[in-house]
Formats: C-alpha cells, structure tokens, sequence
C-alpha cells in the first residue's frame, strides 16, 4: 500500500519497545499518521544499546534469529543491512557433570534426533543414552492436544534430557519452568512434526535434517554496535516519515468516543488515549504494544474479558551481569559462544555468554578488552534478584571460575535487572492469544502486539506488530470508502 492512496487516519501506538515501533513504521508506510506514547525514558523495550568500559555493548536481547525473515527485513528496511553480523562462533557449551561439554548438534531445542554427538557430548548417562535410543518402539506420541513441554519429553525420553537439554535452552528463550512450558508454542515445528513421526526423537531427527539440507545461513544474526541499535533506527525511520515518539509519556486510560457505540456515522472507531499527564489525544485505531499488564489496565473497561485473560500472563524477571575484563586475562577461557547451565546442577547463574567470541565489532571497538556476560533469575526462581549488583557480580564470578577457571578481576561491570522481563507460555497460552484477540476485535480499530502473543523472540515481535498495522490499514481504508460513498449519495 502506498502513502499516496493510503489512509489518512491517526494511530496511536501504545509502546515504545521494538513491536511498537515495527508497528509505527509498517503504518507511517501505510499512509496513516502515527503518535507512539512509551511510558519510559528511552524506545527500544527488550532491546537496548549501552556501553561498558567505553565500548557499545547489549545491555538486552543481543542476537535475534534470522533464520525467519521478519527482523532480519526490517533491519534492512531501516538502513542497517550492511551492519547485520552472524555470531562469530556458533558453538556453545553445557556447564552440567562437572564440566564443561560441548553442546551436541542435531537437536530441536534439546530433544536429540541424533544420538551420537549426544552421546559424544558426556550430557547424558549411559543409562538416559539407552532409555532415549528406546523411544521409536513407544506407543505411537498422538499429541491430539497442547502438553507441558517437559513432562512430555520426561515421559519418553527420561528426565535427564529435560533437564540438562531442554530446561537450560528454553530457559534461555523464555526464563521459565519447561514442566509447564506449553509444546505447541515454544516449538510449534516439533509439536507438529512429533505428531506426524509419532516419535519425538523422528520428528526432531527430521527436522534437524530438513534444517540441515536447507542450508540457509547461520541461525542467528546480530548488529555491529549491537541488536540495541535496531530500535534506535527503527525511531530515526518512524520520525523521517513523520511519525511522533514520545518518550516518558505513560497511558493512563483508553476510552472509545464519546458517539455511540465508539462509532462515527461513517462506522469508523475512535479512541480517545488519555496519557497520565492528562492530554487527551483523538485517534482513528489504537495499536496496544505494551506488556500484558499495562495492555489489561488499558483494556479494563471496554473489553474485562480480553483484559482478564491479559492479566493471566505471567512474566520472568532476570538479571543480565555485564563484566569487561583486560582480554590477557581472559585468555584462557574456553572456546565457543559461551555456555548454558542446567538448574539441576545447582548453580546460580543459568548462562554465560563470551561476547567479545561472539561479536567481531567488540573486539575491533576495543582490541585490549574482553566482554562476557551472565544471566541470573528464572520464573519463581527469583529470590537471587533480592541481592544487590555487587553480590551478583560476585556470585556471577564465582560460577564462571568455577566453569571456566577464570579467575581474573573484571575491570567494568553493570547489572541490569529485566523486571517482568519476559512473558511465559504455559499450556493452553495459543488457546488464551486466540480467545485475547477475540474479544480484542470486538472493539473496533483497536489490535494488540508484542512479545505476551505469538513468539517472544523479535522476529515474532516484528510479525506480530505488521499483522496489528495492517489489519488497523485496512480498516481505516474500509471506513474512508464508506466514508466517500456517504459522501457521494449526499
Ligand atoms: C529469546 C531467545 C530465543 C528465541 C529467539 C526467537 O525465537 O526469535 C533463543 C533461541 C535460542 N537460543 C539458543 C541457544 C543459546 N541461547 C543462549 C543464551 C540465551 N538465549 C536467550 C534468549 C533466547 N534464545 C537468553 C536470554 C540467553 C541468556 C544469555 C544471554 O542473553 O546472554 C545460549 C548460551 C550463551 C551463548 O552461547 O551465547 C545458547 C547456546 C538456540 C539454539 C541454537 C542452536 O540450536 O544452534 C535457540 C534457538
């Protein structure tokens, strides 16, 4: 749709975190015009650019998947093509047993298809490598609907597979418990794929091959300076095409027009968006890209049951310590991207990633440093997240030299705690978005988008925002021709 014959309608976004502004862009491109509201200082959500020790680094997510082609799209579109960046290694590790041990290839998120490297890794016993090479001769997996992820996985493969595999990768993803992780949206490609092979261990080997024969790039990409720097122009792009970005500015209410029914002669919606300052702005749709919370508060009076179900979304805190070390004293880390650590082994921290091996444009920013970081904090798991920076430093130090035997003292740390950082996807969560979305469409011009619906990942971020925008274009370019058509028999 071009902004020639496009709607001319005012949208107003609610959320300054990538999906808003995804959503923003996707509209400004569409014709219409756009307000964006973000309730705190700074765009960018989940995503944010920041520095240690004089050097750019990701203070959030700081790779995105590109195997999908939403994000990687949308980097382009914004003028970043050229700065997108695979991880310069793409191996990891498992911190599990004692050690060390590589992460075995020819998996889907943890369920193996293969069991050599598996076995080649030392994750798994020689008991759990049997009880798994079993499960082509279970009762055929019907999966006729949504189950925990981990009790499934327990149930056919043994528990070591869940909990040294699938519970630290999915705790990466979503900082959550994968007992009540729901299949069907963590890893829908799995779900749907077991269902065909009847056989979790086929369905993840046929996956794995069909990834395998597709040989479609690497998995991931990042930016050079940062994913941070993503939502930074995303906002230089939303305001060259005129868009208005306004930052500290919380919503306190939404409120259809004061016509009946929230409707013009012409059927079109109208929002009044009230912000906590007490400026009323009048808008033709309404995209509400805020987390659940704020979206259910927002939602509590012209729709309670989408805004009761939103407040059902539960939501991980985590901590992410940053740590820049002179790079001679980090020599002896080990190779890889970093490594990922099981629950189960009593640890505190549930990852750690070797920025400076994974991200070339660190070590070019900065030759003499090395930057690592840990991640601290799961789903009810949250008590170390009382402790103050120092602590989490400290503790963060004391697993990594024991991991690693690194022993160094960092020259520049920072912790930033992502408080309700992200949404968790229990069994039945798809069931919940269709019956939220539902309710959502009742109201005219109004959508809702974000990381608490379809993915947490920005690719799904970024998917969810487009369909928001393009359906609210399309609207508003339905109710403009009704609009032209009164006009006309007039
Ligand atoms: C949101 C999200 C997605 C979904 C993306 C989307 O759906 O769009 C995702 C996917 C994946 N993550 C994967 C692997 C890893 N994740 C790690 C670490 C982390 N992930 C996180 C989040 C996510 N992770 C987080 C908050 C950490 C903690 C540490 C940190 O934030 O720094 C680490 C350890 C550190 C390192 O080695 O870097 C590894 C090895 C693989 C498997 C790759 C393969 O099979 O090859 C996949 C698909």
């Amino acid at each position: 749709m071009s902004a020639a014959n496009g709607p001319t309608g005012h949208v107003v976004v609610v959320g300054g975190g990538i999906s808003g502004l995804a959503a923003a862009h996707r509209l400004l491109a569409g014709g219409a015009r756009v307000t964006v509201l973000e309730a705190s200082a700074r765009v960018g959500g989940k995503l944010y650019a920041g520095e240690l020790a004089g050097v750019p680094v990701d203070l959030g997510a700081e790779s995105m998947l590109a195997r999908r082609p939403e994000a990687v799209d949308l980097a382009r579109a914004v003028g970043l093509g050229d700065r997108l960046r695979p991880p310069a290694t793409a191996t990891a590790a498992l911190w599990t047993r004692g050690g060390l041990r590589p992460m075995p290839k020819g998996h889907v998120m943890g369920v193996p298809g293969d069991l050599a490297p598996l076995a080649a890794s030392g994750v798994i016993s020689e008991e759990g490598l049997a009880r798994i090479a079993e499960e082509p001769r279970l009762p055929r997996a019907e999966l006729t609907e949504d189950v925990a992820l981990g009790g499934f996985v327990a149930e056919r493969l043994g528990r070591e597979v869940v909990d040294r595999l699938v519970e630290p990768l999915l705790g990466g993803v979503y900082a959550g418990d994968v007992y009540r992780t729901s299949m069907r949206a963590a890893v829908p490609t799995l779900f749907d794929a077991t269902r065909a092979h009847g056989s979790l261990t086929e369905g993840a080997r046929a996956l794995a091959a069909r990834s395998a024969a597709a040989q479609a790039g690497p998995v991931f990409t990042g930016i050079d300076g940062g994913i941070g720097r993503l939502p930074l122009a995303v906002a230089d792009a939303v305001r060259a095409a005129g868009g208005e970005i306004r930052t500290g500015e919380p919503v306190r209410l939404l409120r259809p027009a004061a016509t009946p029914g929230g409707s013009r002669a012409d059927g079109a919606a109208r929002w009044t968006v009230v912000t906590e300052r007490g400026e009323a702005l009048e808008a033709d749709a309404v995209v509400l890209a805020a987390p659940a919370p704020v979206a259910a508060r927002l939602l509590a009076a012209d729709s309670p049951a989408a805004s009761a179900e939103l407040a059902t979304v539960a939501y991980a805190s985590m901590a992410l310590i940053t740590m820049a070390f002179r790079r001679a004293d980090a020599a002896g880390l080990p190779q890889g991207s970093g490594f990922l650590v099981p629950p189960v082994d009593g640890h505190t921290i549930k990852a750690a990633t070797f920025s400076s091996r994974k991200w070339g444009w660190l070590g070019e920013a900065d030759p003499e440093l090395f930057v690592l970081r840990t991640s601290i904090g799961r789903f009810e798991d949250e008590a170390d997240l009382s402790r103050d920076d120092d602590d989490l430093v400290g503790i963060s130090l004391a697993d990594l030299g024991r991991a690693t035997g690194l022993a160094a003292r960092p020259v520049a740390t920072r912790v930033d705690r992502w408080q309700g950082g992200l949404p968790q996807y229990p069994v039945g969560h798809l069931d919940r978005v269709t019956r939220i979305r539902a309710e959502v469409a009742k109201l005219p011009g109004l959508r809702v988008c974000g990381a608490a619906y379809d993915g947490v990942g920005i690719p799904a971020c970024v998917a969810s925002a487009r369909t928001a925008a393009d359906e609210l274009l399309e609207s508003m370019a339905a109710t403009l021709a009704r609009g032209a058509g009164h006009r006309e028999r007039e």
